[in-house]
């Protein structure tokens, strides 16, 4: 019986991958910390119980959960680390001024895996905004995650924006469902199945067509705005968009709000050019103090893996060293920026060093 290395959805990340990862995490640090976002590195695990209620109107956690030996308590591994930073924001730095910038990078763990990623365990790499979730703050926001993708490599990159309490906006305000499930109306509004949503609440027909290039479903949200209840969104969410127009493409489809459990007024989905699916997403959020107040916040996490496994990464380029080469001659060259690699024993060969080039007569020659 042969049995699988690793369960399923989880998997080694090997060279290069591996080391893209790291290089592609630490741009992404570097560009959030030259915005004045600085590191967080919670644990892998923590109390249910403090993870579980921390952002407002999150659902039943899609967490690994099991019981501490030591503390007899139930712990998460934490499948998410916003709520964790939502956690530090609100206790050990609750005394700091508002608002609050922080940026982590760390592995996840789902305990489900989704139709569309097989993985259960993948990283994440983001920055959180805590005290505002204003147009300023999420024009920032927004803007900070397309420069990290930029600073990556990352090319032909796209926000899907989504307004996730759209439907809990509409429904307590000019068109109420009365005995209808706001669920069953998001299912259909989703799958943009007319028949569907015309059989629980017409008025809501119109949104099926608000979806699309960003300018143009805008224009239709605005059309259908009837009494006005959504045009200070409308408004603000114009400036958000217009924060990154020209550099990325725009797009909207008001009514997603799947994988939207927490976000509240603004959502976004991050695409990118050769990644299949998401390779990020962000929006505002509120989080819950220990003595139940609330605080606005606002942020994105970028998925590692999916920006990796959709390209971009550099080619690899390394320099075989022969033996006898002397050791200062190597060392001006890893100055320069060479990777190089020694031959140990006179039978190293450049190939089996996946080498891309070769020092010969002290000159660099490709291969
Ligand atoms: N952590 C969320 C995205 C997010 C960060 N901040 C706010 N929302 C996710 O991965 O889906």
């Amino acid at each position: 019986m042969t049995h699988a290395l690793l369960p399923s959805g989880f998997h080694d990340r090997l060279p290069p991958v591996a080391d893209a990862a790291a290089r592609l995490e630490a741009r992404v640090l570097e560009a959030a910390h030259a915005h004045g976002y600085e590191r967080v590195d919670p644990p892998l695990a923590e109390f249910e119980a403090a993870l579980a209620h921390r952002l407002k109107a999150t659902r039943a956690q899609d967490a690994v959960r099991f019981v501490d030996p030591v503390s007899q308590r139930t712990l998460a591994i934490r499948p998410d680390i916003t709520a964790q930073v939502g956690r530090i924001a609100a206790t050990r730095m609750g005394h700091h001024p508002r608002p609050v910038r922080l940026s982590y990078a760390g592995s996840v763990l789902r305990l489900r895996a989704g139709q569309l990623s097989p993985e259960r365990e993948r990283r994440q790499a983001g920055c959180e905004l805590i005290g505002l979730d204003t147009v300023a703050a999420a024009r920032e926001i927004v803007t900070v995650a397309v420069e990290a993708l930029e600073a990556a490599g990352v090319t032909g990159i796209s926000v899907d924006f989504t307004l996730p309490d759209l439907l809990g906006v509409l429904s307590a305000g000019p068109f109420p469902l009365g005995e209808a499930s706001l669920d069953d109306l998001a299912d259909r509004l989703d799958a943009k199945d007319a028949g569907g949503v015309a059989a629980i609440a017409p008025a809501y027909l119109p949104l099926i067509e608000a979806a699309g290039p960003f300018d143009a479903a805008h224009d239709r949200l605005c059309a259908f705005d009837a009494g006005g209840a959504l045009t200070s969104r409308l408004d603000g969410l114009w400036k958000v968009a217009d924060a990154v127009r020209g550099r990325v493409v725009l797009t909207l489809d008001p009514t997603e709000r799947h994988g939207f459990e927490y976000q509240t007024w603004l959502g976004f989905s991050l695409f990118a050019d050769g990644a299949r699916g998401e390779i990020g997403r962000g929006g505002s959020y509120t989080i819950v103090h220990e003595d139940g107040s609330e605080e606005a916040a606002i942020g994105f996490s970028l998925y590692t893996d999916a920006i990796v496994a959709g390209g971009g990464e550099d080619a690899r380029r390394r320099l075989f060293v022969p033996l006898g080469t002397d050791p200062a001659l190597a060392a001006r060259l890893r100055g320069e920026g060479w990777v190089t690699v020694a031959a140990l024993d006179a039978g190293d060969t450049p190939e089996a060093q996946l080498c891309t080039h070769v020092l010969i007569d002290d000159g660099v020659r490709p291969l």
